[in-house]
């Protein structure tokens, strides 16, 4: 796997936020309509994740037949929103709300159907909004990630970003 990401030369390590799920919990979805943790979205991944120690996360959700590209496999975009997804909730043990700004994925192997796809993430820093993250995909009894990713998260005011489409809006 290759990749040209760099972090920046100024980047800080945040401070997880004193009301962040303690390490070994449960982390609540974000929005219930959500595609990739939503329990009010019946298409979606349904993820789940646990909060680690420190700033990070551990998520996963099954390969359902539904997610296939090839034939067998994930699709490639299903693994790349995993990603996002697990990444974006990794950015909750800050306690603000962030959108992604920057997503990059390196797929090392073919993801079968059926298999549960879990997720080792962390934040890796921030500077000012911005909040750099990167992680890896495993399936079970594989040692080697099957897929690595890394990504850039800004912080948003939820109101301004979502002024526009208030009416999808039941509550936050
Ligand atoms: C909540 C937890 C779970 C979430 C999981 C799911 C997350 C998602 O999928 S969100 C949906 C997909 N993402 C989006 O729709 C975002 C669309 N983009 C936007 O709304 C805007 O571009 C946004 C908010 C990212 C940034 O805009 P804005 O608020 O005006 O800030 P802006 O000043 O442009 O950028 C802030 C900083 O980020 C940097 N930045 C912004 N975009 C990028 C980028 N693509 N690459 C590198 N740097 C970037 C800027 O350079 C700036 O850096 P600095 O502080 O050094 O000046």
């Amino acid at each position: 796997m290759s990749s040209t990401w760099s972090l920046p030369a100024d980047i800080e390590i945040p401070v997880r936020h004193p009301m962040a799920p303690e390490p070994g919990a449960q982390m609540r979805e974000h929005w219930e309509k959500c595609f990739g943790c939503g329990s009010d979205q019946p298409t979606g991944l349904g993820m789940t994740f646990i909060a680690g120690e420190g700033l990070t996360v551990e998520a996963q959700f099954d390969v359902a037949h539904r997610y296939q590209g090839g034939p067998g496999v994930i699709h490639g975009g299903i693994l790349s929103t995993g990603f996002d997804e697990a990444m974006g909730t990794c950015c909750m043990l800050l306690a603000n709300s962030v959108v992604t700004a920057h997503l990059e994925v390196d797929y090392a192997r073919p993801i079968v159907l059926g298999s549960t796809l879990k997720f080792s993430c962390r934040i890796d820093g921030a500077v000012r909004r911005k909040v750099y993250s990167s992680a890896e995909a495993y399936v079970d009894g594989s040692n080697a990630p099957v897929a690595t990713a890394r990504a850039l998260f800004v912080q948003i005011d939820m109101d301004q970003h979502f002024k526009d489409t208030k009416q999808f809006i039941d509550h936050f």
